[in-house]
């Protein structure tokens, strides 16, 4: 399979901060199932940043869908935005909208009507466990109902890729594993994944490939 993400050699420094990736190689062949992991601040949400064009490098090459990302136009880069999906650690809900409108709207901008998504979006809800908050709003969820609402709002619209930044942090082992069953699914259905965690439990669940990054770069497996 041709490799969705492909890094070579990518460095990244916030600033005139230090070199947070220095020499980062990475790719994910289409269709494949990753874990990244690493300690805390070794730069897995920059890698992860990277690879849904939030940031650009500082040097080397970041080819996204066949792509050279340096190379992209305004609009390419959107497009290529939309095959995305992104769970971030800090959610990113809008505000003022339900937790219905929030997951709905990546079907809402792509510019479907609501009698073609209503069905998908409550099966959805329902499955998370947020069946019964539909029409809440963010700041009235706790913290696991909110990464919930943001996972089912990143894969709604079927992305080609998923990325996801600690999806479980906030939640018990059980709604964890549901979670996880909902990224093989979406992986099953062809997505290519990506998930950053420290939980090993979590990556022990699945016959995935684990990657890690330390000191700048990326290594294969858990540990050395
Ligand atoms: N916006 C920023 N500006 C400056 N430095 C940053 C910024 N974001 C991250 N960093 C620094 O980059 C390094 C890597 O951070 P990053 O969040 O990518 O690590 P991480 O592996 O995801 O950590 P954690 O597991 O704790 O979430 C840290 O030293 C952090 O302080």
């Amino acid at each position: 399979m041709p490799d969705l993400v492909n890094f070579e050699r990518v460095a990244l420094r916030y600033g005139r901060g230090p070199e947070v990736l220095t020499d980062a190689t990475l790719d994910l062949p289409q269709g494949s199932f990753t874990f990244l992991t690493g300690p805390s601040g070794a730069g897995k949400s920059t890698l992860l940043k990277l690879c849904y064009l939030s940031l650009i490098p500082s040097r080397g090459l970041i080819r996204m869908f066949g792509r050279d990302s340096a190379l992209l136009t305004n609009p390419e880069r959107q497009a290529i935005k939309r095959r995305i999906g992104v769970v971030l650690q800090d959610f990113h809900l809008i505000e003022h909208l339900s937790v219905y409108e929030n997951v709905a709207l990546p079907l809402r901008v792509s510019g479907q009507s609501r009698s073609t998504y209503n069905a998908d979006v409550v099966e959805l809800l329902q499955w998370v466990g947020l069946g019964h908050r539909m029409q809440a709003l963010p700041p009235t969820l706790s913290g696991g109902e909110k990464q919930r609402c943001a996972i089912a709002r990143a894969v709604i619209a079927k992305p080609d890729l998923l990325i996801a930044d600690e999806p479980t942090g906030n939640v018990d082992p059980v709604i964890g594993r549901r979670l996880l069953r909902l990224f093989s699914e979406m992986n099953r259905m062809g997505a290519t994944v990506l998930i950053a965690t420290h939980d090993t439990h979590l990556i022990d669940e699945l016959d995935a490939r684990v990657l890690r990054i330390e000191e700048g770069r990326v290594f294969k497996g858990k540990s050395q």
